[in-house]
This record gives C-alpha cells, structure tokens and sequence, in this order.
C-alpha cells in the first residue's frame, strides 16, 4: 500500500482509481465491508483502490479539546487499511484551505483533478464539503458531471444497530469489549513503542511496560486483561489505561502492561496491547501500599484467567 500525503503529492501515474472517502476510525465492520466493495469494483474495472483521509480528523481540526478519543492514530489506521487490500491512501491535511472548499470545489480538486476518479463508494449516510452540503445526491450529480459512477453501501449492523466509530467508543467507555470485539470484528487493541516509566511499578510489585500512546485521551480506561503481541507471539498480562489519580500525574494517559511471566527489555520495541476484559475501574487510593494490595489482587484474578483461557501463539 502506497501513502500519498496532500494533493500536492499525487503523480501522473495516481490517476485512474475508484475511491472512498472518510474518517475509518477504528476500520470497524462498517468501514470494512465498504473497503471490500472497493476491492470488488476495483478488481472489475482493472484500478487500483484507493481511500482518502484526513489528518487531523475534522472534528479534531475544529473543536481539539472536544473531539473524541480516537480509536486508531494514523499509525495503526494504515496499517488496517493495509490488511483491508487497499492499494493508495491519499492523507489530506484538514485545515482551514480545506475546509473552506465547497463540496464542489473539493470534488473537482481531489478526486476530479487529483486522482481521476472512476469510481466512488460512499456509505449512505456520507456527507462532506463546507458546511457538510455534499450529500450522496450531490455525489451523484458531480459523478454524471464529471464522469464517473457512484455507489452508496448499504448499511452494516451489528444487533439491529448501524455500526460506526462513534458507537465503538460508547462502548468501549462502558467496558463492554465484547461488543467491541463485534463491532469491529476483531478484538480492539492500541499500538505502540514501549517507553522508560516512572520506575514505580517495581516497587509496587508489578514491572510495567509503558507504551506510549501519544494521544490527549483514551476510548476506554481502567484495569483491563490484556495481551501483548510481540513479535510473532502473544504475552498474557494485566494493565491499567488512564491517568494514574494515586501517583503524581503529567496530566497525559497511561497504558502500563504487566506482563505475568516476563523477564526480557521491551524498551523501544513497537507493541500491540490487545484488550479482552475488564477488571475495574482505574481508582484513587490513599497510599501506594493500598495501590500494591489492589493491583496485587488484579494479578492473581489475571492469573486465574489466563489459566483458564491460555492465548494461543503461533509457535503452538
Ligand atoms: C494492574 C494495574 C492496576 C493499576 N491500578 C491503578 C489504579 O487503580 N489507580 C492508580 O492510580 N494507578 C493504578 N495503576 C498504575 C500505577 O500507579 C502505575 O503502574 C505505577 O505508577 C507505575 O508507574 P511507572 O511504570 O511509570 O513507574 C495500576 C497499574 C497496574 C499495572
Ligand atoms: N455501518 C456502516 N455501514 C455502511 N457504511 C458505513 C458504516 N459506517 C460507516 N460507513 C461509511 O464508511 C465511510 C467512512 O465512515 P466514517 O469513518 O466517516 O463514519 P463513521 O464510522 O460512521 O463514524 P462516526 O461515528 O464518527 O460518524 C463513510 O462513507 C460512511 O458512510
């Protein structure tokens, strides 16, 4: 898969595609059942395919302080998107050029002028453009204007509700990652470099791993049952995602794994801690040595999890 990042990027050689366009936090079932459409049409009409994003996302670029967590940085985002076949992800900076275009405007720059669309598939609801005025009629328009075909995806629910990454974070603040797990069709995890701690875990009784998550909030916090993937194999453990209210805080979250039967240096590797069940929430407690009896208490309900549930690797 190939990131072209800006319009001011693209290449001769970049035209002739079919296209999708939008946030794809999280590439959840919605999402990907849209990127196998595109597949399909692409693979039909002999194209590459190709998804455009933006960064930041939207309601990022308008409201920093209150946009949702996001559920996949950049990052991780590609690399989904990537394990979903997509050929080329055209990365548009959001940005005040940008959002002043009108949907006319940046149907005829990005995908017209751009990337010489053939074919575009939106999800019914899909609306864009200044003041979000380009609807799937208006696609519909501009596609018969400039020459190419439209088509809207059908909806994908999961229990009689549509799926979409805002409901994905609904549940994962509650906890319930077994709806996660199904509105995205995989267990829901978070990517990241594993970075030098406070060094307080050891005296806690608990050495963790901190992976860095380079993002003002989380989806989803508290004590969690976790997995780490390193590597080609899986590490059963326990962790805590969220500020840390007991010790002195940076203001910044937290992912910290304790790993159950781990020795070696993670320092700088890229891991992926993936979440299976929640324990409790994160809690202030009176002093460290109530904080040590808690979390000693989280490891031993780990312990008889992973006993009966042992994850599987792929040297098994
Ligand atoms: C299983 C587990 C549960 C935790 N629960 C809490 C908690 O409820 N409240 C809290 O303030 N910190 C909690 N922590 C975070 C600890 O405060 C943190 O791991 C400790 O500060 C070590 O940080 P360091 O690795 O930066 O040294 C928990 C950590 C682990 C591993
Ligand atoms: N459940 C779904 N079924 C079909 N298409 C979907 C579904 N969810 C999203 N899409 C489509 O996927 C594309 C990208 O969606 P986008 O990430 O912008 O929205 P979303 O997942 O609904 O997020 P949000 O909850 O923030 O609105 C859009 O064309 C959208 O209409």
């Amino acid at each position: 898969m190939q990131l072209v990042r800006g319009l001011h990027n693209l290449r001769p050689r970049h035209r002739g595609c079919v296209a999708t366009i939008g946030n794809f936090d999280g590439v959840h079932r919605g999402h990907q059942a849209i990127l196998a459409r595109l597949r399909e049409r692409a693979a039909e009409l002999g194209l590459p395919s190709c998804v455009v994003i933006f960064e930041p996302q939207p309601r990022e670029f308008f409201s920093p302080d209150k946009a949702p967590a996001r559920l996949t940085r950049l990052r991780e985002k590609l690399q989904l998107l990537s394990e979903q076949g997509v050929d080329l992800v055209l990365c548009l900076a959001f940005n005040r050029r940008l959002r002043e275009l009108s949907a006319a405007e940046f149907v005829h720059a990005t995908l017209v002028e751009g990337l010489g669309v053939r074919h575009l598939e939106v999800g019914d609801d899909f609306r864009f453009g200044c003041d979000r005025a380009g609807d799937f009629d208006f696609l519909l328009k501009a596609g018969a204007a400039e020459g190419f075909s439209v088509e809207a995806a059908t909806t994908i629910e999961v229990d009689g509700e549509r799926v979409s990454s805002t409901r994905l974070r609904q549940v994962l603040a509650v906890g319930d990652l077994a709806c996660a797990e199904a509105l995205l069709g995989r267990p829901f995890g978070i990517t990241g470099r594993v970075m030098h701690g406070q060094k307080l875990g050891r005296q806690l009784g608990a050495p963790t791993a901190n992976v860095q998550l380079k993002r003002r909030n989380t989806p989803l916090s508290g004590v969690f049952l976790v997995s780490l993937e390193l590597d080609d194999k899986s590490l059963a453990g326990v962790a805590n995602i969220g500020m840390r209210p007991t010790v002195e805080s940076d203001g910044k979250p937290h992912l910290e794994v304790h790993l159950l039967d781990y020795q070696g240096d993670l320092y700088g590797r890229l891991v992926q801690v993936t979440f299976h069940r929640k324990l409790r929430d994160e809690q202030r407690f009176a002093s460290l040595e109530a904080l040590k009896t808690a979390i000693e208490a989280d490891i031993a309900a780990a312990r008889d999890y992973w006993r009966a549930s042992p994850l599987m690797t792929s040297q098994d």
